[in-house]
């Protein structure tokens, strides 16, 4: 079984994909950790991610034990990560190792969840399960900037406003996988939910329709 969740940045589908994956014993892949550790890489290199063939090696040469110590959660890594992520050799190397983890997830679980932007429409398009996870910008910026300032406190809200609309933007726009809810997603707008609420109605979306596939 292959639960996909999908949807814009900051949205809450980590947090989302996260608990699903203890309630029913499912192997979790975060896939804008692959997008993110290419991008982190090519900054390391003092590259630009923006030049097509330096993207593309290291997403071809890319692993993901080579992150053990990589600090990819920064926003600037974000941002590269979405130039990156508009690479179609990029997503074309990084595409085979997120479908082999879905059909045959890691331990031998009953299943796998995966998050992204693409997870429903390109990487499973066949996901027994897809959730289009949104929240409007104001609640995303707001959400990621609490996270971010524990570590980073200069980080002004309005500028992780921006930052995520932008990234949105870019996603939305590629030609080339980009960001989009699948026909047969479930939309899930956690602006007005806490997390336990939207753990809550996912979990009612997955066991419903668990009910009446079995
Ligand atoms: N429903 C929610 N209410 C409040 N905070 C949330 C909610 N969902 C997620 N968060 C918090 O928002 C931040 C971003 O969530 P995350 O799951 O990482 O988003 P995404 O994976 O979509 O980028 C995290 O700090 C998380 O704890
Ligand atoms: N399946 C995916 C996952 C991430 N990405 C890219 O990777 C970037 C970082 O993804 P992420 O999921 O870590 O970002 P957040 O939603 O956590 O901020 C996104 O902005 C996308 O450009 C993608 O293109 N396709």
């Amino acid at each position: 079984m292959v639960i996909a969740l999908d949807g814009p940045a900051a949205s809450g589908k980590g947090t989302l994909a996260r608990l699903i994956s203890t309630h029913y014993g499912f192997a979790h892949l975060d896939t804008g950790t692959l997008y993110r550790g290419v991008a982190w890489i090519v900054l390391s290199e003092n590259a630009d991610p923006a030049e097509v063939k330096v993207a593309a090696d290291a997403a071809r040469n890319f692993e993901i034990e080579k992150l053990a110590n990589a600090d990819i959660r920064t926003k600037e890594v974000g941002a590269a990560a979405s130039v990156v992520a508009a690479n179609p050799e990029v997503r074309a190397a990084l595409l085979d190792f997120q479908r082999r983890f879905a059909k045959s997830p890691p331990n031998n679980t009953a299943g796998a969840v995966l998050d992204g932007r693409d997870i429903g429409t390109v990487v499973c398009p066949d996901a027994t399960v897809k959730f289009f996870v949104t929240a409007s910008p104001e609640t995303r910026a707001h959400r990621r900037w609490l996270e971010l300032v524990e570590g980073r406190s200069e980080l002004e809200e309005a500028e992780i406003y921006k930052d995520l609309l932008e990234r949105d933007a870019r996603d939305a726009a590629r030609d080339d996988a980009p960001m989009a809810a699948a026909a047969d997603a479930e939309l899930l707008d956690t602006t007005h939910l806490s997390i336990d609420a939207a753990f809550a109605a996912a979990r009612r979306v997955i066991d419903g329709i668990v009910r009446h596939c079995g």
